[in-house]
Formats: C-alpha cells, sequence, structure tokens
C-alpha cells in the first residue's frame, strides 16, 4: 500500500548562543498508510511538534528525507499544500469574527466553494454557535473551529496536534466519531495526542518516538501483541517495598514500570525467578500475574516515564549537546 506520509532518518538540533544545543530529533522514520487514523504518541519534548513543523515546511531539517502523498517536501509543498489540512498548535483567530466570517474568510483566500463552510461548521458540531463571535467561544469550541479550518479544502492528509485539547468527554467522543468518519470517506488523519485510552480507540496504527527516535511502530493490535508477551503485574505485601523491589529487579535486567501500588514487568520468561529474586531481598510477593498490557502502559515502558514515588521528572526529553549543565534525559522508571 502507498505511503502517504514518509519520513526517514529526520533531524533536527536547535542551536542557541544562550540555551546551547539541543537534539530534538534524532534519525526519526515514520510511515502511514493511506486511509488509516495514525497516532503520533511521545512524552513532552520527544519531537512530535518539530516533526509536524518540520513536514509543514516551518521549521527547516538538519537531515532526513519527508514525502507527502509520493511528493518529496519541503520541496514539493507549493503543489500538495491544497491537499494537506493541518492544525498544530492552537491556531490563532479574529477575536470579533464569527465561526462563519473566519471560515468564509479562510475559504475565499483558499479558493474553496463557498457552501463548504456550513459542511464543516455541520461536521465539527458549530452550526448553533457559527454567527457569534469567537472570543465568546468556550477553548473546546475554539479547537472545533480550528478543525473545521483544517477541514475546509477537504483533504487528503489531515493533520492534528492534540485535536482533543479543551474537550469535554461529550467533545471528545464526537472528536472520535468524526475522526473515524473523515477516515471512512478515505482522508488519512494523523494524530497527536497524550489521551491514551482515546489513541488506542480510535487509530489503526501508531508511531511512539522517544528523545527525537522512533521506539514503536505499526498496527495498535500489533503493538501491544509485542509488548504484552512476558507482561506480569507485581504486587508486594507492603506498598513501600516497591521501590526497593523496582530497583533490584531493574538491576536484574528486567524492564519495570511503576505504578502507585504494583509493578509491571516486561519481558517475563519465568515468574519464578521473580518471586525467588524479591524473596531473597526479603521482599515477599502477594500478587504476580500476567496481563495484556495496554497503550499506556507500552508508552510508559517504552519512553520511560513512568512516575517513580518521591521523584520528579523533568519534562523535557530532548538531549542538550554541548554548552550546558548536564541534561541529558532524565529517565522516570524505577531504578533508572
Ligand atoms: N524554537 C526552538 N528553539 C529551541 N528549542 C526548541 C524549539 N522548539 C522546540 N525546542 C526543543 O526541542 C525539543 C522538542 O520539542 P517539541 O516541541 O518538538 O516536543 P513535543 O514532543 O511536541 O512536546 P509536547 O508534548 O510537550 O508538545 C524540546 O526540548 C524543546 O524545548
Amino acid at each position: 500500500m502507498p505511503a502517504v506520509l514518509e519520513i526517514e532518518g529526520l533531524r533536527k538540533t536547535y542551536r542557541s548562543r544562550r540555551r546551547g544545543t539541543r537534539n530534538a530529533l534524532d534519525g526519526f522514520d515514520m510511515r502511514v498508510e493511506a486511509g488509516q487514523v495514525h497516532g503520533f504518541l511521545g512524552p513532552n519534548g520527544s519531537g512530535k511538534t518539530t516533526t509536524l513543523r518540520t513536514l509543514l515546511g516551518l521549521i527547516r531539517p538538519d537531515g532526513g528525507r519527508m514525502t507527502i502523498l509520493g511528493h518529496e517536501v519541503p520541496a514539493a509543498l507549493p503543489q500538495i499544500a491544497g491537499q494537506v489540512g493541518a492544525i498544530v498548535e492552537s491556531p490563532q483567530f479574529f477575536p470579533h469574527f464569527s465561526a462563519r466570517d473566519t471560515l468564509s474568510l479562510l475559504a475565499s483566500a483558499g479558493e474553496v466553494p463557498v457552501p463548504r463552510v456550513d459542511e464543516v461548521l455541520e461536521l465539527v458540531g458549530l452550526r448553533d454557535r457559527a454567527g457569534e463571535r469567537v472570543k465568546t467561544y468556550s477553548l473546546g469550541m475554539k479547537q472545533r473551529l480550528a478543525v473545521a479550518s483544517a477541514l475546509l479544502k477537504n483533504p487528503k492528509l489531515l493533520i492534528l496536534d492534540e485535536p482533543a485539547n479543551g474537550l469535554d468527554p461529550g467533545g471528545i467522543r464526537e472528536m472520535r466519531t468524526l475522526v473515524r468518519n473523515l477516515a471512512q470517506s478515505g482522508m488519512t488523519v494523523v494524530l497527536s495526542s497524550h489521551i491514551l485510552g482515546e489513541i488506542q480507540l480510535i487509530c489503526d496504527s501508531v508511531t511512539i518516538i522517544s528523545l527525537g527516535r522512533r521506539v514503536a511502530f505499526g498496527p495498535v493490535d500489533e503493538v501491544l501483541a509485542q509488548h504484552s508477551s512476558g507482561a506480569v503485574r507485581v504486587r508486594l505485601e507492603a506498598v513501600t517495598d516497591l521501590p526497593v523491589a523496582a530497583t533490584a529487579l531493574h538491576k536484574a535486567g528486567y524492564r519495570v514500570s511503576a505504578n502507585p501500588d504494583h509493578l509491571m514487568l516486561a519481558g517475563v520468561d519465568k515468574p519464578a525467578t521473580v518471586t525467588r529474586l524479591l524473596a531473597e531481598q526479603g521482599l515477599y510477593v502477594s500478587e504476580l500475574a500476567p496481563v495484556a498490557v495496554d497503550l499506556e502502559s507500552v508508552f510508559l515502558e517504552l519512553t520511560n516515564t513512568a512516575p517513580v514515588p518521591g521523584q520528579h521528572r523533568q519534562v523535557d526529553q530532548s538531549v542538550r549537546v554541548n554548552g550546558a549543565e548536564s541534561s541529558a534525559p532524565t529517565a522516570g522508571g524505577w531504578g533508572a
């Protein structure tokens, strides 16, 4: 199947005299097939927005290759701009304009037929408030207007950075239905979000980025299956022993992620060895159960960002390369 979006070896380093040099993308790869809803996931500062802005020609990469709809970008962006709709970072609208005025202006600038304005207002659920000024809108309504503006051209590829941001639960569900309907109509949708349960529900495939590199990709079911084998949940008689247990298991080579009342281990062949190892440290297991993992557990494990009680993970994932105090990525996993 042809890829609608393909990225190979993308590199971007931000250089600033004051802040030093920071690697945002370090040979990042991504591939999105036609007609899919593709989730683009990564911790804060892992390089998602840099990737999307680079794709759209807003940032110049330092290396790598990108194609959209089979055309090399950024060179071919002027030819394919009409086939790509995107919201990357919250767009700003004139506060005194209504949603209908805003979209009509954008439609005339983009040579979009006028009836399309009412179609997209209906699609995003703004029809009844379309005549009111944007400054009176809630955050969620502004978000819907942003999506409407990206849909005006009826694009082949729709890129949405955090589309559920600010939406209430009903709005999130409506956004899910909208995205699925768009994909059924043949549109390819790339969706970045931190709401992993939502991504698991909505997406056919995912790419997970960490430290500017792809750490997992493929159909959601396959990514989950790859990481479910040998996954076990460990509870201890004393919850307060979890940090010590995590450190011991980590030292023994297990991949460990922490939760407030249990640990998740990956790649466990023989569960008995876990029980023995912990017992030797005077740590007593109250439960050791195989589990089917969800996307959140896979994400936390692969990006090493599971919360650790008593530690405050620093948000920025990127690596400062020189000219600065130590700022290697702060690992968030137990015993890291
Ligand atoms: N204009 C810039 N100048 C310097 N550094 C930048 C710039 N833009 C982004 N960065 C850095 O590049 C790294 C990646 O940022 P990016 O915005 O791509 O992350 P992200 O994955 O989108 O994060 P989030 O989930 O928080 O939106 C971060 O360390 C960020 O501080």
